[in-house]
């Protein structure tokens, strides 16, 4: 795989993220039914100094995109249950702190899993998103289930998708129907994740981190066995585009 040089503060998040258990290595189920030696539990940014940090690298990606295109813009931040739930509300808070006058109307709205049924009861809460523009804020991108559900949300809700951003694109193939079907990858070259959304939709869709950015943090640090197993698993499942 061809990794580019490595801006400072990735290099940092990726230390930290090593650090607190957040990318870990071992044999995980996905939830596209893969296995995989590395795995980015974006739950772990729990802490104060993770939530910060994590927030503030998301802000500065859309805080960057946004001035490189001064004719994008959104009103609302929308974080699918459940990890992004913290996520779109440090987030808002962060861009804020990046420029009040630019991102100080942005909200916030996340889903439930489950609709309430008593009090305001409903599927949302945050800012109804009738008519507004919208973007997605979620942890990690694989085989994109995840954002296609928060599509049909938004949708839903008669809001508009401008953008998506994740903190993980992992850089896969989508999946197989034999996958889908629990059957194991065919072997089949097909589009990437990523590739694929942004055809379907139309729409930006940023990461903080790509599998690519991870490996050259791994091969800075001297970690070659995970970067190795990493490489490994990329081979399997990379994207023909
Ligand atoms: O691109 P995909 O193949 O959909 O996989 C990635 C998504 O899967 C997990 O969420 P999950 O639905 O398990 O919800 P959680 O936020 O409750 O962990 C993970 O947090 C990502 O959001
Ligand atoms: O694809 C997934 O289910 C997945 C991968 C990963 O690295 N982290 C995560 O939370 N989910």
């Amino acid at each position: 795989m061809a990794t580019s040089e490595l801006p400072e503060w990735k290099a940092k998040l990726i230390e930290l993220a090593l650090k607190s258990n957040i990318l870990t290595f071992g044999s995980f189920k996905l939830k596209s039914n893969r296995i995989s030696p590395y795995f980015v539990n974006c739950g772990l940014f729990c802490k104060a100094n993770l939530i910060r940090a994590i927030s503030t690298a998301y802000a500065r990606q859309i805080d960057s995109y946004a001035k490189e295109h001064p004719e994008w813009g959104f009103d609302i931040l929308f974080g699918p249950a459940y990890k992004g739930i913290p996520l779109c509300v440090t987030t808002a808070e962060k861009l804020a702190g990046e420029d009040e006058s630019k991102w100080g109307d942005i909200a916030y709205s996340f889903n439930r899993k489950e609709v309430k049924d008593h009090g305001e009861g409903g599927l949302m809460i945050g800012e109804s998103m009738k008519g507004k523009r919208v973007v997605i804020i979620d942890d990690v991108m694989t085989a994109g289930t995840a954002i296609r559900e928060a599509i049909d949300i938004i949708n839903g809700q008669g809001g508009k998708l401008v953008g998506i951003i994740v903190a993980i694109d992992r850089q896969e193939k989508m999946p197989s129907q034999s996958e889908k079907e629990g059957k194991g990858d065919d072997g089949t070259p097909r589009g990437s994740t990523i590739a694929e959304v942004r055809r379907e939709t139309g729409v930006p869709v940023m990461a903080v981190l790509t599998l690519s950015d991870m490996i050259a943090g791994m091969k800075k640090l001297g970690r070659e066995e995970e970067m190795k197993q990493m490489e490994e698993y990329y081979q399997r499942y990379k994207p023909s585009d």
